[in-house]
């Protein structure tokens, strides 16, 4: 099978990188279709930069990114994207926020005004998904923080994206509620066939929700190791107690340490 995210022997360097140190040298990793991957890594390793890359907001200097099949040269139209801070536009309903992606992206974009009653019924249904039936119509600030990230999800997939980036969209979020989110994003993977591609600090978080993980090494960021996640889906989050799950873990922080000292 050929990989949906295949980035190859990349070298980015930032044009305002004082010391002039790439951000991720050599970075090879490969991400199938439909698959959950996730990126750990230490602080400043060059996550957040292989999601630019990945989705042509960066170009890299040396190497290439190849996205569906087509080297990645511009923005990719087909992915959607989640973060840490969900940036809602205030003087918008939740509703309207969630809209927001296909008032730019094609085809959308130019249906948008004759087919409005179809998209909003979209919509509805994700935030149905999410656990937010009938709360479209609050603005952003009168959510909760969990309750915006569930939004910014619904977001991310209106215009059903082929691959969705999530950079920590947890990390703000108390740990009863993350582990919520954790829920709804692998029913959220589970019905909507979409790649992911997670960057997170959270070894838990990663070993509950993806099917591969890649560590990162300190910067200059490169994969130094590459773990399949094999337990069986769908995954309760009693998972996370288990045994299996700490050695998982505790495996991964071996790697991280690791990581820490090798660039
Ligand atoms: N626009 C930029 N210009 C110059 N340097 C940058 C720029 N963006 C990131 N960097 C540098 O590139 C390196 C990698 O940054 P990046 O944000 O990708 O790391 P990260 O792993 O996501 O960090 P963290 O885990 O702290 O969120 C860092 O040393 C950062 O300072």
């Amino acid at each position: 099978m050929k990989p949906f995210v295949d980035i190859h022997d990349v070298t980015h360097v930032y044009a305002r990188a004082e010391d002039g140190l790439p951000a991720v040298r050599n970075l090879t990793l490969k991400v199938n279709e439909g698959e959950f991957a996730a990126i750990v890594g230490p602080s400043g390793c060059g996550k957040s930069t292989l999601m630019k890359l990945a989705t042509g907001l960066q170009f890299p200097r040396e190497g290439t990114v190849i996205v569906d099949g087509k080297q990645v040269g511009a923005p990719v139209k087909l992915a959607g994207m989640a973060f840490q801070n969900p940036t809602m536009l205030p003087w918008r309903t939740t509703l309207d926020n969630i809209l927001l992606p296909l008032e730019i992206v094609e085809p959308h974009r130019s249906r948008l005004r004759r087919h409005k009653a179809e998209y909003v019924a979209k919509a509805e249904a994700l935030l149905e998904q999410v656990g937010l039936k009938g709360q479209g119509h609050k603005f952003p600030w009168q959510l909760s923080g969990g309750m915006q990230q569930r939004a910014s999800l619904c977001r991310a997939l209106i215009h059903e994206p082929k691959l969705l980036m999530l950079d920590e969209p947890f990390g703000a979020l108390d740990s009863f509620t993350r582990e919520e989110l954790w829920c709804v994003m692998r029913d959220l993977h589970a019905a909507q066939k979409v790649t992911i591609i997670l960057v997170t600090h959270d070894l838990r978080e990663a070993a509950f929700l993806s099917d591969r993980i890649f560590c990162m090494s300190a910067r200059p960021g490169r994969i130094v190791a590459e773990r399949e996640v094999e337990f069986p889906r769908p995954r309760d989050l009693e998972i996370a107690y288990a045994p299996e799950f700490s050695a998982l873990v505790h495996e991964l922080r071996g790697h991280i340490a690791q990581a820490r000292k090798a660039a």
